[in-house]
């Protein structure tokens, strides 16, 4: 298991870089290369995530230059590096982004006595926090009986007990993010549109970047000039290396990509493909035709499917977890935007009906506002 958020200095922001075309011979696929400065030391966040030991850190060597252009920097750029007070630490901020999930829970607890009252107030308020039927009637009667055993007397005590309960349901859902094993490790990042697919390949980078892990990623959504630029700016900004290619087959370029981050000696390859509804069968099908060209191009990849979905989404996000799953099978979630939702119960639910493991939660739209998903710290924050 690796460590959480050791807080870098942010490093400082490279130029935007060219989005080459892919080319159709795969291991000469142009990539833009990283900036040649120094990799900073592998002390961060992702300390030990890697199958490669801290004394023998991951060869990098530098790419064939290759010519870059500017790109239009999108406003989340402008966002993601604008100077800021010093943040408040990232529980904190998921506390205080909880807050409007865990007020309605909270408050339950606030009387004097423990009766059915207080069990139905918080049935109420686990189903307003987008918990679900399931994983509510599941969290009522476990903490019936941990009350029971427990012969808690005052709801202060039952409130903890809540905690004890949640953490419980939520811990299946731990799971980190395995680097190392695999050369390159294949990433597929998939995603309803704005879920924040782009921006937490971004932040993940970053910490990958950070760790020495050569990166290259595949802008798979090639027909929305706006997702490449975007990407190609995070690229640039996390100095890694990265295949795009305007109009075509995504398929081809993730392709690419993959061939390509096999000759170059990278550690990731990671593809952000475009939005979809799972209700939108031909995207679908396209992303399975993503899943098989990859194979293709490394026996065993992708390794790791990833879903993006945004926590405000509440219930709908477990709809979207059930379609992915059973299209992609997913290997694991990152759960954005936890930083301003009423409705983070839905990890309850995810963790009651589809259990895919949450890597990463979002917790804001910074670089830095990626963290690794413990269960009991969620449980925590959620009811203050
Ligand atoms: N508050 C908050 N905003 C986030 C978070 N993650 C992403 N966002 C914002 O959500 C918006 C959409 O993010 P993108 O990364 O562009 O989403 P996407 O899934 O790549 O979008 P498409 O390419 O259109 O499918 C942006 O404004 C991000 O800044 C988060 O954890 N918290």
């Amino acid at each position: 298991m690796f460590s959480f958020f050791k807080k870098k200095a942010p490093p400082p922001p490279a130029e935007p870089q060219v989005i080459p075309e892919a080319s159709p011979a795969a291991a000469d696929a142009p990539v833009v290369p990283p900036a040649a400065e120094a990799p900073a030391a592998r002390s961060g966040w992702f300390g030990g995530l890697f199958g490669k030991s801290e004394a023998e850190p991951a060869p990098i060597s530098a790419p064939a230059p290759a010519p870059v252009e500017p790109a239009a920097e999108p406003e989340i750029m402008e966002t993601a590096e604008k100077p800021t007070a010093p943040r408040a630490g990232w529980m904190e901020r998921l506390k205080l982004g909880l807050r409007k999930t865990g007020s309605g829970i909270a408050q339950v607890f606030t009387g004097t006595k423990i009766d059915e009252d207080l069990y139905e107030q918080l049935e109420e308020a686990l189903l307003m926090a987008d918990a679900g039927v399931k994983a509510t009637e599941f969290l009522l009667k476990d903490l019936k009986r941990r009350v029971k055993d427990a012969k808690a007397s005052d709801p202060a005590a039952v409130k903890a007990l809540l905690v004890d309960a949640i953490a419980e349901l939520l811990a299946p859902l731990e799971k980190p993010l395995a680097i190392g094993e695999a050369s390159p490790t294949v990433v597929m990042v998939v995603g309803v549109n704005g879920a924040g697919k782009t921006t937490s390949i971004g932040k993940l980078t970053r910490h990958l970047a950070d760790a020495e892990q050569r990166v290259l990623l595949a802008a798979a959504d090639t027909f929305r000039a706006a997702a490449r630029e975007q990407l190609a700016v995070w690229a640039g900004r996390n100095r890694v290396e990265i295949v795009s290619q305007e109009g075509g087959d995504p398929a081809a370029v993730t392709y690419d990509a993959v061939v390509a981050g096999r000759a170059r000696g990278c550690d990731v390859v990671i593809a952000d493909t475009a939005g979809r509804l799972p209700t939108q069968l031909h995207l679908m099908e396209e992303l399975k035709k993503i899943r098989r060209v990859i194979a293709k191009a490394q026996a065993d990849a992708p390794h790791e499917v990833l879903l993006v979905v945004d926590g405000n989404t509440g219930q709908n996000a477990l709809a979207q977890v059930k379609a992915f799953d059973e299209a992609l099978q997913l290997t694991g979630l990152v759960v954005t935007k936890l930083d301003g939702t009423a409705k983070g119960g839905v990890l309850a639910a995810i963790a009651r009906e589809r259990p895919v493991p949450v890597y990463f939660i979002g917790v804001g739209e910074k670089l830095e506002d990626l963290e690794t998903f413990n269960a009991r710290e969620f449980a925590q924050a959620l009811l203050g």
